[in-house]
């Protein structure tokens, strides 16, 4: 069966109720949708990848599929193939295409078109915002998102590679996400809320300048307001203009995957996600102060603002640690953020840090102390580990040895990019604080900072000691984070009962 005879069938299985009303199809045929409707539609079905389920339930034939798998191969839009066949040799209606939605429940396609069928039908959107579980294809599907080649991060370093899968589909990591099966993503975000698009757009008044906070190697973050909350928005970016419908759904997955599954007082929270809209966003929860790194440059720029306090800094750095040790602990098999960094912590308005962008986080070997080899490194080239760049050993150790980096960035108030006085030689940050630490303490703590005394001197000493240890070489030699955080513990303040 095809063509018109599927038309019948679709829409006397779905809306027969509604044609006994108004028995007439009187939508418009579906090649008369405005460009800017299909658009959106297509970007969000191709984000599903659902062809090949509206392919089998609308009967088309094989070489009509066919011909939309060359099209998708040549990097065309498979739901766009979809709608010129289904739509265009066949001059099937608006109507007959919500009612495949309805069948598919593809309840987000269907709020896309709803303008173009009657008010009547409606009633068959449901009333709930739906969880991504109720966009599921049917459970025998063999749909696949596909998330293209590698593209570089915003580090420089290739974090994905092609196909080279060494995990089942069920858990996709960083080494196979070429592939990452549509029930895996849905799994992931089974118990997150979905947000409509339209809220988000109110939320940051149509997405204006103003509310820009940043921008990411994914995608562009908005501050916002959602159900009266504060909140961070992330707006996924397209992988390029040419092929605007796949969606880089990597970073996304990761985030779903892991963030939604870890609660934690220093880990950012993930409120929700979207994608009824024109890009797919995740929502998170607003945090005020920024990230440390542009904390820490802040007084630089804005006199009024003073340099972070040593105690801050401290707190700053144990609240992190406390963050990566639970990751590390929390399950069985390690789990490794993989880009630590002081852009990727972040801080609420009481300057509490909290871990975000878990994008290129990975699940690691079985056990805390054990070791994996992996096929492609990723992160930021300058906080990631000699081992791990070299010879591409992961362990809980690559993100201690980032952690290190931070603590030393924090504590001297350098970049470990910056330029550092040694004969106008470039010279790492590691080094520099390795060969003046024992020799000349003044020298390397952070000017901006009255020099510590006392307590606070002692505090420091243990940041920087620590930080040195966390950096060494050899992974063995580097502690595990409840190390650290037992280092940091005589140095903590007790919270004062309220
Ligand atoms: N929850 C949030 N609250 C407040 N600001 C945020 C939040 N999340 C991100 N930002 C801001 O948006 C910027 C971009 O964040 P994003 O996580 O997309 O990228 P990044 O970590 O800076 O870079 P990359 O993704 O390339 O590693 C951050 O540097 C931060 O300033």
């Amino acid at each position: 069966m095809s063509g018109a005879e599927t038309r019948d069938a679709v829409n006397h299985e779905n809306v027969n109720r509604t044609r006994s009303r108004s028995y007439l199809d009187d939508s418009i045929p579906i090649r008369l949708l405005p460009l800017s409707v299909r658009h959106q539609l297509c970007a969000h079905l191709d984000a599903l990848d659902v062809w090949q389920v509206m392919a089998t339930a609308a009967k088309l034939y094989p070489s009509q599929v066919d011909q939309i798998h060359s099209e998708k191969q040549r990097g065309r839009s498979a739901s766009n193939e979809f709608l010129n066949i289904w739509g265009g040799q066949y001059n099937h209606t608006v109507l007959t295409l919500f009612a495949l939605f309805k069948k598919l429940k593809l309840h987000n396609a269907m709020r896309v078109i709803k303008d173009y069928v009657s008010e009547d039908l409606h009633k068959y959107i449901p009333q709930s915002v739906p969880t991504i579980s109720e966009l599921r294809a049917p459970p025998d599907s063999s749909v696949r998102i596909n998330n293209g080649p590698p593209y570089p991060s915003s580090s420089g370093v290739s974090n994905s590679n092609n196909n080279q899968s060494t995990t089942s589909p069920e858990d996709p990591s960083l080494e196979s996400l070429g592939n990452i099966h549509i029930s895996t993503v849905q799994k992931a975000a089974e118990s997150l809320m979905e947000i409509d698009y339209n809220e988000l757009e109110t939320g940051t008044n149509k997405w204006c300048p103003e509310n820009r906070l940043g921008q990411g190697g994914f995608g562009e973050v908005y501050r916002g307001q959602w159900k009266q909350m504060d909140v961070a928005i992330k707006v996924m970016n397209y992988r390029s203009h040419v092929d605007k419908t796949q969606v880089e759904l990597q970073q996304s997955y990761n985030e779903l995957k892991y963030l939604n599954s870890i609660r934690h007082d220093n880990v950012v929270a993930l409120y929700g996600y979207s994608i009824n809209g024109e890009k797919p966003c995740l929502v998170y929860q607003l945090m005020s102060g920024g990230s440390l790194e542009n904390r820490l440059r802040a007084h630089k720029s804005d006199a009024s603002l003073p340099p972070l306090t040593w105690r801050q800094r401290f707190n700053i750095c144990d609240g992190t640690a406390r963050g990566i040790y639970f990751m590390h602990t929390v399950r069985g098999t390690p789990l490794i953020h993989g880009d630590i960094k002081p852009a990727n912590i972040l801080l609420d308005q009481c300057l509490q840090p909290k871990i975000g962008d878990f994008g290129l986080a990975r699940e690691g070997p079985k056990s805390i102390n054990a070791v994996m080899q992996v096929k492609k490194v990723f992160g930021t080239r300058i906080y990631l580990p000699p081992e791990f760049r070299h010879s591409k050993n992961l362990s809980t150790g690559v993100d201690v040895y980032s952690f290190g980096i931070v603590l030393l960035e924090v504590f001297t108030g350098r970049q470990v990019t910056d330029r550092l006085p040694e004969n106008d030689l470039q010279q790492d940050l590691l080094h520099y604080v390795k060969q003046h630490w024992r020799h000349n303490r003044t020298e390397v703590l952070d000017k901006h900072v009255p020099m510590p005394f006392g307590a606070d001197l002692d505090m420091c000493v243990c940041a920087i000691e620590t930080g040195l240890d966390c950096t060494a070489i050899e992974p063995q030699n580097r502690p595990l984070m409840s190390t650290v955080l037992n280092r940091f513990a005589p140095h903590r303040i007790k919270p004062q009962p309220i």
